[in-house]
Formats: structure tokens, sequence, C-alpha cells
């Protein structure tokens, strides 16, 4: 009756109480030394180094590296690595072709796990999961996704592809790419401080999804293009572009603070889930949150929009007072990415462009030490029971 085998305890199937561990919530499943999320200190950990630390004092670049190599790069590192992820910024024909046939009603998310589907296709390497491979894979994705985004933010509006700049670091090309003009220092700060803290978050639904996928023997592509998949729900990634509709619900403007306060008690009371609030892990705030906030306080100076901070301060207030439920990073990214000019779609594919790093660090992790993941389930549904006498095919009753 039940796929699970009891391993101690009664052995009977009647007596047999198998324990359920709904949404893995809690349960261990295996190593990593990639990061460590740590909910007592409230702290996060990329391979050793505080990620606030990070933040504060690498680029978005330098911390790719050690996500995927364990260490900070030195200074002749770095510039191999830099030649390395410029020199694979382009987008090819193909891509873009197939980009170009999806339709505009296509959500954003769609379109970029579409278009890392169509790299792996035509990458004559993707059969290969050396660990050398699949680092250049990974490499090539993270140089990628920028102009998969922008280019296809740009065609959303009828503006023509940005050629990406070789002169430029990951994130001010990036930018440079979405709105074609040279970005001020401030803006790229916030914008790279963002990629930085979305990076890698041990288990997470997306991460855990690449895994799994590793762990059959697939290939990293397929990986990357199924963690989008689960990234893309409002339950996980999708919840910075939900943070925006829930700004744009409220309205900014002059008294949006107080109409904050009235459209969070109405959304309670209509038991909706407040989007960028609450996390699986963290239980008193995401570690993340106060440095993505100072990044978001400087683009609402930067940008002269103080309405933006008295909805934000007031939602997370009265969420405090009324759930004490915390925010977690999605909450001052979408209105960041917002003040930048980013469509408000392309929140979640921004995140991807960060992810892939610590997605396609985890395969790696996974391929290095593989265990095919298969979880048990407990069987709930009819007892055994058997098809009752039918026609034939020709109709005739059964003999
Ligand atoms: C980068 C990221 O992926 S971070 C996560 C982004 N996701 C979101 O912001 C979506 C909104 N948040 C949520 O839905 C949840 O907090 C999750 C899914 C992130 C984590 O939740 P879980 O650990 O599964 O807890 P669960 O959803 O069961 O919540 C526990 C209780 O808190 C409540 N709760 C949790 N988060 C919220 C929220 N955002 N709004 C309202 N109530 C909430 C639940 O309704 C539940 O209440 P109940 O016990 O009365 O039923
Ligand atoms: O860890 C999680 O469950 C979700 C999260 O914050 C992330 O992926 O960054």
């Amino acid at each position: 009756m039940s796929e699970q085998t009891p391993q101690a305890g009664p052995t009977s199937e009647a007596a047999f109480q198998p324990q359920i561990f709904k949404g893995l919530a809690g349960v261990p499943v295996d190593y990593t030394a990639i990061s460590k999320v740590n909910p007592e200190s409230n702290s996060l950990l990329y391979r050793g180094y505080p990620v606030q630390e990070l933040a504060a004092s690498v680029t978005f670049e330098e911390v790719a590296y050690l996500l995927w190599n364990g260490e900070l790069p030195d200074d002749t590192q770095l510039a191999a690595f830099e030649e390395l992820e410029r020199g694979h910024r382009g987008l090819d024909h193909e891509t873009k072709r197939i980009v170009d046939e999806l339709p505009l009603t296509a959500h954003p998310m769609d379109v970029v796990r579409t278009a890392v589907s169509v790299i792996g296709a035509s990458d004559p390497k993707t059969p290969d999961d050396s660990p050398e491979a699949n680092l250049e894979k990974s490499v090539r994705l993270f140089a990628k996704l920028p102009s998969i985004v922008t280019y296809d933010q740009r065609r959303r509006h009828e503006l023509e592809f940005v050629e990406p700049r070789l002169d430029l670091g990951y994130s001010a090309n990036f930018l440079w790419q979405a709105f074609g003009e040279a970005p001020e220092l401030e803006v790229v700060n916030a914008f790279d401080t963002s990629m930085i803290l979305y990076a890698e978050h041990s288990f997470n639904a997306s991460t855990f999804t690449a895994r799994v996928i590793a762990s059959t023997l697939s290939d990293i592509y397929s990986a990357v293009t199924g963690a989008i998949g689960a990234l893309k729900g409002a339950l996980h990634g999708g919840a910075n572009e939900a943070v925006m509709h829930a700004f744009d619900e409220i309205g900014l403007g002059e008294g949006s603070g107080e109409r904050a306060v009235a459209w969070l008690d109405a959304a309670l009371a209509e038991k909706r889930k407040i989007m960028g609030f609450g996390h699986r892990v963290y239980k008193n705030g995401d570690s993340r949150v106060p440095t993505m906030r100072d990044a978001l306080e400087r683009m609402v100076e930067h940008y002269d929009r103080p309405d933006i901070l008295e909805v934000y301060t007031a939602l997370e207030q009265a969420m405090g007072e009324r759930k004490n439920i915390k925010p977690n990073l999605d909450y001052p990214a979408g209105p960041t990415y917002h003040l930048m000019g980013w469509d408000t779609e392309m929140f979640t594919p921004l995140f991807v462009a960060s992810r892939v790093t610590g997605w396609t660090a985890h395969v790696m992790e996974q391929n290095a030490a593989n265990a095919l993941i298969r979880p048990l389930s407990v069987y709930s549904g009819p007892d055994e029971r058997h098809v009752p006498p039918r026609g034939n095919a020709s109709g005739e009753p059964a003999a």
C-alpha cells in the first residue's frame, strides 16, 4: 500500500505511520559547500564570505567566479575571466529569430526559458558533462543572459537590440543594453548589489529543481531551463514582479503611505498572500534585505521618488504589526528595478541572470557527488481493485 519502507519502529502495514515532510520543510537532503543560509544568526555566506561584505567590496563578476571556483580571483584570474565573459556577450542570429517568433503575450520568463533551451540545443558541447565543459557553458549563459533579457524588453517597445559594450563591466553593460545610454555609477552600483544578493541561496526551490534534473545525468542547460520554470512562480522569484503589482494597485504618488495600509488590511481580510513577505527558512527577516533596502533608498534619492519609500515603509511596518512577517529580498528588489526603468515583467528574468551562477555551481556540485534524487511518497488512493469485464474493440461483450 505504501512506497515507504519503514526504517525503524512498527513494521506491519497497518501500524506503520510514516512521517510526511510536506514541502520538504526542514529536511536536509545533501551537503553543499556553496552557500550557508543561517536563520539563527541571520547570515548568508557564499563560500564562507558574508554576502554583505561581498556586496560592499567586490563586483558581481568576482562573485560569479567565487561561486564556481570556491575562491575569489586574483587580478590575473579576474582579467582572464572578464575577457572570457565579455567575449560571450553577443547573441546569435538563431536565438534572436526564435525569440522574435514568440508572441508578445508570452511572459518574459517564458522567453528567457526558451532562449536558454535554444542555446543548449545549438551547443555541440551540451552532452559533455566534464567540469571544464560545464564551467565553460556556465560562463556562456552568464554572459548571454543580459543580451537575452534586454533583447526581449526592447522588442516589446519596438526598439532595436543594443550590442554589448566590451569596455564595460557586467552590470554597467547590462544597463547599457537595456536603455541604450551609459548608466550612472550610482545606478550601476545598486544594480550590481542586487545581482550579488540574488546570486545564490542554498537549496531554494529553483536550485533544488536544477539539482534534481542534474541528478538524472541530464545536461546543464536542461537543469537551468527547469530552474527558470521553478523561479517563475509567485511563491519564489515571481514575487519581485508581484511586489510591484501591489505597489501599482496601491497607487504611487501623494498619500500612498496611507493607501498602502488600507490596501494591506483589505488584502489580509481576503486572505491574500502579501508578496515579498515571509520566507521558508528565515523567520526573523531575510539577511539580504538591509543591504538591498540601502540600495533602494539610494535609488529613491537618485530618482527623487519618496512616494516609493513611503509605500515600502508603510507596508513593512503594517505587515509587522498585523502578522509579524518580515520582508524577503524580493520586496526591496522590485521597487529598485522599477526606479531604474525596468518593465515590471522583466524583474524575474533579472533574477535569472543573477541566479544562473548559483544554479550552475550547484549542478557542478551535484555532478561531482551524484545520487539520483528520488524521494518516497505515501500512497493515499483507493485500495487495489480490478478492471471489470468490458466489451472488446469490436463492441462485442467480452467472452
Ligand atoms: C527569493 C524568494 O524566493 S523569497 C520568497 C518569495 N515569495 C514570496 O514573497 C511569496 C509570499 N510569501 C509566501 O508565500 C511564504 O512566506 C513562503 C512561500 C515564501 C514561505 O512560506 P512557508 O514556509 O511555506 O510558510 P507558509 O506559506 O505555510 O506560511 C506560514 C503562515 O504564515 C502566513 N504567511 C506566510 N507568508 C505570508 C505572506 N507573504 N502573506 C500573508 N501571510 C503569509 C501563511 O498564510 C501561514 O499562515 P497560517 O499558518 O495561518 O496558514
Ligand atoms: O531560499 C529560498 O527558499 C528562497 C530565496 O530566498 C532565494 O532563492 O533566494
